[in-house]
């Protein structure tokens, strides 16, 4: 069973709530069509009743089962305003203006379903920037307990089964974090080596990437990557990891043999933790293009409760899978 149908068996036995706030795209519409034919959870859609259910004959999406909230029609709004004006406080956000949010902003509406426990994950991003999903779901769900940073990493599945675990690997982070420090990227690492034993079921080989390997190249931006193994080294975290490694010498063999000689993950990385967001975005774009990898996510690592987000480029299926993935993330 491939990856994506695991999970899916694994997300129909606990059947979860899932918000998708952005119904006003078809790709959103046909996923819940799917979702809600694949059994793998149950899908509230946010906005005006009459126009999803118009949106929906227009393209040709079967959406019956699943629940349209309005929030302009909602019972119990004025808890959803109260929760937002406290979690605001030290904003010094108004009554009036988190009324306005919650009316108005359906990413920060569903987030609020999700942490008043009436869903239990959410996906956006099909028809939004990520930092609007990210936003909503930082300053409404916040960090999980003894969590920093809010990071992310892709699931990338590659054909020919020759990188990562026989294809599976992970990039991180890809979408969040534009400039990390060295604090962030241990984080980063951390946090993808848990969702790569969590989600995937990988035993993690985390690699952490540079220009350089093993100090072949000098220059601040290749210490920032040391520091960050270094702080990996002193945590004396549970997971392989090496660095600092450039892409080569972390995931083929003959080359990490000869720029790294003895390291346990160089050449067999199945986590490459990019050093910062241009080659971590750039990164999984060129290869889910050049080579025809499926990339899953970006799942958000770090919050108290699942929020997933989506390139605005996801295709339907890619919005049902993250579904699947995302409800098998609740605990
Ligand atoms: C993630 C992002 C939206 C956060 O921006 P921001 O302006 O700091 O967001 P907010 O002001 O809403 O943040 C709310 C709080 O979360 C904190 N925060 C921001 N990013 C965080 C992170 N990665 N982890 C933990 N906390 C974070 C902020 O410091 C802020 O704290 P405060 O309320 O105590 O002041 C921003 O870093 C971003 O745009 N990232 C790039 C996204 C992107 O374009 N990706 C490329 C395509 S995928
Ligand atoms: C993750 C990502 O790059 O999202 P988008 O393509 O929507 O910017």
């Amino acid at each position: 069973m491939g990856l994506i149908e695991s999970i899916k068996e694994k997300a129909k036995l606990q059947l979860r709530t899932i918000v998708l706030p952005e119904p006003e795209d078809e790709r959103v519409l046909k996923a819940a069509q799917q979702v809600i034919e694949e059994k793998t959870a149950k899908v509230v859609l946010i906005g005006n009743v009459e126009t999803i259910k118009a949106d929906a004959a227009k393209c040709g999406a079967n959406i019956e089962g699943a629940t349209i909230v309005d929030p302009k029609n909602f019972d119990n709004i004025n808890r959803y305003i109260d929760e937002l004006v406290e979690l605001r406080k030290s904003k010094n956000l108004s009554r009036e203006e988190a009324t306005e949010i919650m009316l108005n902003e359906p990413r920060f509406f569903g987030c609020m379903m999700v942490r008043l426990g009436d869903a239990d994950g959410l996906v956006a991003g099909s028809n939004s920037p990520t930092a609007d999903v990210l936003k909503a779901a930082i300053q409404v769900i916040k960090t999980a307990p003894g969590i920093n940073t809010v990071s992310s990493t892709f699931i990338m599945e590659t054909a020919d089964g020759k990188f990562g675990d026989n294809g599976l690997i992970l990039f991180a982070d890809c979408a969040v974090i534009p400039e990390p420090n060295a604090e962030q990227l241990a984080d980063i690492a951390c946090a993808t080596a848990a969702t790569a034993a969590s989600v995937v079921g990988l035993d993690p080989r985390v690699a952490m990437l540079s220009f350089s390997t093993k100090g072949s190249a000098s220059h601040p931006l290749v210490d920032k990557v040391q520091y960050a193994c270094d702080i990996l080294t002193e945590r004396n975290v549970n997971f392989s990891f090496d660095g600092e490694l450039q892409a080569d010498a972390a995931i083929i063999e003959s080359i990490g043999a000869k720029k790294a000689p003895g390291s346990k993950v160089a050449g067999k990385a199945n986590i490459l933790v990019f050093p910062d967001l241009q080659s971590g975005n750039i990164g999984y774009k060129l290869v889910q293009r050049f080579a025809g990898a499926e990339a899953h996510g970006p799942i958000v690592q770090g919050l108290n409760q699942p929020v997933n987000d989506l390139s605005r480029g996801c295709s339907v299926e890619d919005i049902a899978n993250l579904v699947a993935i995302t409800a098998t993330q609740i605990k």
